[in-house]
Formats: structure tokens, sequence, C-alpha cells
């Protein structure tokens, strides 16, 4: 296409145009160049900085002059008229803004406080899944809430699904053409993916091959989702035009990602924190170059955040000989360039948003004050971020109405094979050689009745879990993947008990043990996030969890098993709004029963 044709477009193509082009206006630019040549002041002046420039790789001392939102000059002069603000950041180490480039902002935090806390560790940009909004919104109502966004102090950016990762009963409803191309031409989306559906586009379906390639033509990168992939799979998936992956487990799928052209995503997560271990192979296998690598902490549940987040992996990848420059630019720069936005991110240069974090020491990424937007979120050491909000509610994010009740006609099991889960995610069919047709299970097994119960009431899908607890008697959540309610237990009043405090919380978790509430989390946005700070969800997942563990679970994150249940990205087999589906075979093995 000829830059004329290209020009054109990009004019008429209103939304499409990307966020960074929207960033500032003319008068705008014009003032901050004011600002350079002296004639107008800056709001703050960083004096006598030593900062991380990321395209010598060099720590260097500068004057570093904000304008509103906006990094103006970096260099040796201080400006002729004097800034509102000047700090003296000598003997201070000033690095780019962390970003985070794989959230899925709903592991019962919601976007908003996931931003709130990652900011007080230096994390000013999030790149975030848009799944539940996808699933659970109107299109306009959604996008609107991406807006909103915009307004608050850290970088928010989103990635557009092409597939649900379940078996919905209305996929083609909802992943339809226009709402997904609607999605990725957003200016604040940056990618399409997570590419969990690539089975299907391996097989032949050719719609999510033609969004891949919309997602192309509007200049956006396609992130996958290839758990122990070959490097065949991973040579084919680099030629549909994936540009990321953040699955590799081992040192060698780390350079099998790099091989096929990958950037390549290191995980440190609640449930696979495998970043010390991938640094260690990768040095094992003499890997020196990092500018292709990044880290993120993929969506992990509250507590295991309590250590921190870009912060705590930058401390890893030190303790694991990573060159200081590079451990920083894995967290910023390498992230911003890969998405073809380091003329925004991931530089303190001039030009770019004004995300600084300010350290007491090179080696030492806990930042004691950080600037987002040229704002100060967090002041030698006091959380600074302002009193932003989103209107969940206006856009229809608004407590679960269940308006039907279950009785224990609803908690019928009769099915011959049940769900085994073997670790916090991965299940597997067993057969089920237990008399189920009583009202108690015995506590002297781990096998429990499983139910998933449509969220508008129509549906249900029972069979028996085995691998969660032995002595859980009542656990409900409309914390799950689709949305509809899942409930656990060796007792069939406990689970209907535990579904009742569901209701009445207007969504939540709930666990209920002979008629009484030993734990109940409100989540009030939709049934799936809180609006508590992450401190306090903290907390309340350690509670829960201790809880649960007394009562015999077994593994590393309930959270995860929750939201999990009906994923059929991962093995082997799951409920799902279709009914009981084997992932492999990719068949409905019993089917959902309407009510
Ligand atoms: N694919 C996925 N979808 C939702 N949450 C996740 N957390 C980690 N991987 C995820």
């Amino acid at each position: 296409m000829n830059l004329e044709v290209r020009v054109i477009i990009l004019f008429l193509g209103g939304n499409t145009l990307s966020v960074r082009t929207l960033n500032w206006n003319k008068k705008q630019i014009r003032e901050h160049i004011k600002i350079i040549d002296g004639q107008k002041a800056p709001s703050i002046v960083l004096k006598d900085a030593t900062y991380l420039n990321m395209a010598l790789k060099k720590w260097v001392k500068a004057n570093i002059w904000i304008a509103g939102d906006r990094i103006i000059y970096v260099g040796k002069d201080m400006p002729q008229k004097p800034a509102n603000e000047t700090i003296n950041c000598k003997n201070r180490y000033l690095v780019p803004g962390y970003i985070e480039p794989h959230a899925h902002p709903f592991f019962i935090y919601n976007p908003l406080t996931l931003a709130e806390f990652a900011a007080k560790h230096g994390t000013t940009t999030i790149v975030n899944d848009n799944l539940l909004m996808f699933l659970q919104l109107p299109l306009e109502k959604a996008l609107s809430i991406v807006d909103e966004f915009n307004k608050i102090p850290s970088s928010i950016y989103w990635w557009a699904r092409y597939d649900s990762q379940t078996q919905l009963d209305d996929e083609d409803l909802i992943f339809t053409n226009g709402k997904v191309k609607e999605w990725l031409s957003h200016p604040s989306v940056l990618q399409g993916g997570e590419l969990t559906g690539w089975p299907k586009v391996l097989s032949g379906n050719n719609e999510i091959l033609y969004w891949m390639q919309e997602t192309k033509k509007l200049g956006k990168k396609i992130e996958g989702h290839f758990p122990g992939a070959s490097l065949k799979t991973l040579t084919k998936m680099a030629v549909l035009g994936v540009d990321a992956d953040h699955e590799a487990m081992t040192g060698e799928e780390v350079v099998n990602r790099l091989s096929v052209g990958m950037t390549t995503s290191l995980r440190y997560s609640s449930i696979r924190p495998d970043l010390p271990k991938l640094l260690k192979e990768m040095r094992d296998l003499g890997v020196k170059n990092f500018e292709r690598i990044i880290l993120n902490t993929d969506g992990s549940s509250p507590a295991f955040y309590e250590q921190g987040m870009q912060d705590r992996m930058i401390e890893i990848a030190l303790e694991q000989g990573v060159p200081v420059e590079d451990a920083y630019a894995m967290t910023s720069y390498n992230i911003a360039r890969h998405y073809g936005l380091d003329d925004l991110l991931g530089m303190i240069a001039p030009g770019r948003i004004a995300h600084i974090n300010v350290l007491e020491n090179k080696d030492h990424p806990r930042p004691i004050s950080v600037m987002a937007k040229g704002e100060w979120v967090l002041k030698n050491g006091t959380d600074t971020y302002p009193d932003v909000s989103i209107p969940w509610e206006t856009y229809g994010t608004k407590p679960l109405l269940l308006d039907f009740d279950i009785t224990e006609e609803d908690l019928m099991f009769s099915l011959p094979v049940g769900i085994e889960l073997i670790n916090s995610v991965v299940t597997k069919p067993y057969n089920i050689n237990i008399d189920v047709a009583v009202s108690e299970l015995s506590t002297s097994h781990d096998e429990s009745f499983l139910a998933m119960i449509d969220r508008n009431g129509k549906w249900r899908v029972t069979t028996l879990l085995k691998g969660f607890a032995n002595k859980v008697l009542g656990f409900a959540s409309s914390f799950t993947h689709s949305g509809d309610i899942v409930l656990i237990g060796k007792n069939r009043k406990d689970m209907i008990e535990a579904f009742r405090q569901v209701k009445k919380m207007g969504g939540g978790i709930s666990l209920v043990e002979n008629g009484e509430v030993i734990c109940n989390i409100s989540l009030p946005i939709r049934g799936t996030m809180s609006r508590e700070p992450m401190e306090e969800l903290i907390e309340i997942q350690k509670d829960l969890e201790e809880k649960l563990k007394k009562r015999g679970y077994r593994h590393d994150d309930p959270i995860y098993s929750l939201l999990f249940f009906s994923s059929t990205h991962l093995p082997f087999i799951r409920v799902t709004q279709q009914g009981i589906f084997d992932v492999k075979n990719k068949t409905v093995l019993f089917p959902a029963i309407m009510r």
C-alpha cells in the first residue's frame, strides 16, 4: 500500500487511529516546544538524576523536565523558567515505569484495584485481558469502560480475544465478526489473543485466521498461548502471524520461541512461578541476549502479589545474574518496543509519557517514589495515588441478580464419569464408583458433588469432583470463567445454603458448614470482582485458602481452581455451558440438562 493510501485510511479510520497519535493535541505540543525554548515553565524538574538510558543501555546523569503527563527534556540544562516543583534526585536512580504485559485483571481484584496496587510497585502500565468484559457486557458498555481507564494515572491497554476458551452455548453470537473487529480496532487495544484457540486455526478455522490478519493490518501484535508446543507448531504459529508467547516452561522452550522469532514472555505467576527456573536454564543454554525477552505475572491471584510485581521479577532476574540494565529493560523498554510503543513508553526520553520510578539503588528495583503520567502516585514511600473511580454500574457491571432458587432436585448426580482435579487447574476424567444417591457424601474420601448452574437459571451440569477436598460441605462461587455458578460439596443442604449466600451477596464466594457461614467473599462487580483494595483481598484470599486447606483442599490456588473448571484451553475434562466437555476430542460427553 502506498503511503498516501495508508495515511487516508488512518485519517478516515476514526477509532482505528492508534492511541499514541491521540495523546497530545497540536496546542499542547506547541506548549511543550515553548518549554524547551525557555518561554514556558515545566511542571516538575527531576534534578541531578542518574537515569537508565535504554537506547545506550547506560546510566546517565541528567535533569529531567516534565510538563503535565509528558517528559519534555532530558539533559544537562535546567529550564530558563523555574518549574513548579524541583526535586533533587542526587544519589537517586531513575528507571522507566514498569510494564505488566499480560494481566488478567479480574482475579477477584478489578482492573482499577490492580492498577492502584501495581503503581505502588512501580508498574504504571498494564496490558489487560478483555475476556470477562467481552463475555459479560454489551460491546458499547465494555468499550466505554475501556475508555474510562484512560482517565486514571496508570496507562491501561487491553488485548482482544478471538475465542472464549470455553464451550459457550452461543459462542457464534458472542464472538461475532463485528464485535471482534470493533475490539481489535479500539485505540487502547494493543494485540489480538491470547490465542488459546490455535488448534481450531490449525485445523482450518478461517474466521480466526481472518481476525488475525485484520490484527496485523491494524499494525497490532498477536499473542499466542502455546503450552508444550513443539518447534514445528511454533513455526506454524509464527507463519500464521503470532508475535509472542508466554507459555515456555523450560529454558529450551524459551530458546524455541526465540528461534522462531517470537518475543518470549517469561512467567512468574501464582500457578506457574517459573521465572527463576527459566532464567537459570537459559543461562545454562548460553542465552545472553535478553532484547526479545519480557516478563509477566499472568494474572496471579491476590496473595501471590504480596511479594510484589515487576519489582519482584527484576529482583529475581538480578538474583539469576541477568545484567542490571537488561533486567529493567525486560519489564519496560523491551515491552514498549514489542508493541511499537517505545515512542510513548519504556524510556526516559523526550516525548514519552512521564512514567518514572525513583530508586535508592540500581539493584534495588522497589521504588521509593513513582510517577505516573507526570503525577506522583507514590512519594517517598507514601501512597499518593489519586482517588479515582470507575462507574461500573453505569456500564452494566452491576451486582449479579440470581432471580431463582435451587433445590435438592438440581443436585441430582447420575453420571458414570467424574472430574478429578490433579493440581490447582488440571483435571482428568475418572470412573465414579461410589453411591451418590445420598444427601451427604462421606468425609473419608475426597469425592464431592460438583454442579454448574446457569447464572440465568436455565440449565445445570452435575457430576462428581475428586481431589478438591474431603471436608468441604458446601462451597459456591459466581467467580467462574463463564460467570455461571459452581457448587462443590459433600452436603446438598450446605451447597444450597452456599448458593443462597452468593445470591444474597449479589455474587461472590461462600463456604458453608452445617448451615453456618464459614467464609463469604462478596464480589459485587458482576459476581467476579471486588471493589476492595488488593491489600485487603490478599488477606481475604489467605483466609479462604486457610479454611479450605483445613477442610482438605490440597492444591495451591483455589481461586484458579474455580475460574478454570470451565476453561477448555486446559486438559482434559471441563464443565461448560454445553455440558461435560472432553478437551482432547473436542466433544460434549454429557450435555447440560435444562432445569
Ligand atoms: N488463559 C487464561 N485465562 C484467564 N485467566 C488466566 N490466568 C492465566 N491464564 C489465563
